[in-house]
């Protein structure tokens, strides 16, 4: 099964140490004095894990009823090595998550110990200040760094406006404008995926992630598939897996990555309006809806010019949204929960009544 590509020039799959493929002292710490051999998930099958280890790839299953849906690709675990069976799953660097289509609201796993969350659009009409800030609140709430790539450059008159429009989003942003179908100005991205590094790549459709993941692990062919079994049966999946750049790093490139939401992405939001949150604490009331009511700190600072309105709306937006699909998760929990007790009363209810 292709999941894997080496490139040229790079190492083989079977001689790659732990910090080659992302290891790092925050795992080491948790695997201390555990039994097994660490290996990092490469793809997640229904019935399977693939993952990869010093001892080359590993393909995993696991004991009694887990379920592999617990595990996500880039997750770091530890296996036995006389039967390849999964012992323990280390904790999570970050994790990036979202809530699953279709009307049964489940929290789907995406992808795990991702390094920077390169958040893509173009130099054109896909830049849009509330998508960036938005994608900006998933990466801090799922504990990833923000690195906006602008493609396209070649399109554009003045390529730098629209990094400087990026960066003035937030001080941690950093900002790379480039045209993806140049190798050359693809190796710009190279510090954020080479030795141990991990990048994944969000953005809407048409923005240039093919372009960019083909450029940064030399695999031409984006549409190079894996067979995979799911929850709805045998099917083919394109590159759900964990891709190794040319630059000695990893990227993780999942379908599911490209329809990310918002849950549980309060504090994620908070510190991408950071001079928004910490102008309401100082609000006189601590529910102030930032109307009209008296004492309001950031309706004071759009009087006095000093804030956009539309930033402020944007904020309250994506607080809505966050809002919304946490709600929809928890309350799912609880209804699933509730499920369960009257499938057992109904049960206890038939035994007593058919006396055993
Ligand atoms: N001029 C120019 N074209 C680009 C650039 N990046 C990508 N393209 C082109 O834009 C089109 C879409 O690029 P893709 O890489 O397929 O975009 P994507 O984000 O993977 O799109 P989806 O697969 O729909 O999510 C292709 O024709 C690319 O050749 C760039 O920097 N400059
Ligand atoms: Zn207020």
């Amino acid at each position: 099964m292709a999941v894997l590509q080496t490139c040229s020039g790079i190492k083989p799959l079977t001689s790659l140490t732990l910090s080659d493929l992302g290891w790092s002292a925050f795992h080491a710490a948790r695997a201390a004095g555990e039994p097994g051999l660490p290996a990092r998930v490469s793809l997640v099958a229904r019935d399977r894990l693939e993952a990869l280890a010093e001892i080359g790839p590993v393909t995993l299953t696991l004991p009694g009823k887990q379920s592999t849906g617990e595990f996500a690709v880039g997750d770091w675990l530890l296996f036995e090595p006389e039967n390849h069976r999964v012992l323990n799953l280390l904790e999570r660097k970050t994790l990036l998550h979202r809530r699953a289509a279709g009307t049964a609201s489940r929290d789907q796993l995406i992808a795990a110990n991702v390094d920077t969350l390169g958040i893509v659009t173009s130099c054109n009409h896909d830049f849009n200040v509330a998508r960036l800030e938005r994608y900006l609140a998933l990466a801090s709430a799922a504990g990833c760094l923000p690195l906006v790539v602008i493609t396209k450059a070649d399109e554009a008159e003045d390529p730098d406006a629209y990094r400087h429009r990026a960066e003035a989003l937030s001080p941690l942003v950093a900002a790379v404008t480039l045209d993806a179908r140049d190798p050359e100005q693809i190796a710009r991205l190279h510090p954020w995926c080479d030795r141990g590094q991990t990048l994944a790549l969000l953005g809407s459709s048409g923005v240039g992630k093919t372009t960019i993941s083909n450029g940064l692990t030399g695999r031409h062919d984006g549409t190079q598939d894996i067979r995979t079994d799911d929850s709805k049966g045998r099917h083919t999946t394109t590159a759900r897996a964990l891709w190794r750049t040319a630059a000695g790093g990893w990227l993780i490139d999942t379908p599911g990555m490209r329809e990310l939401q918002l849950t549980d992405a309060a504090e994620g939001i908070d510190s991408v309006f950071a001079d928004l949150s910490e102008l309401a604490a100082r609000c006189r009331f601590s529910d102030c809806g930032h109307d009209s009511e008296p004492g309001c700190a950031i309706r004071a600072e759009i009087d006095a010019g000093r804030l956009d309105p539309a930033r402020l709306a944007r904020w309250r937006k994506l607080q809505r949204e966050d809002a919304r699909n946490s709600e929809t998760i928890a309350e799912a929990r609880a209804r699933s929960r509730g499920f369960g007790k009257m499938v057992r009363s109904v049960m206890e209810e038939k035994r007593r009544w058919r006396g055993d």
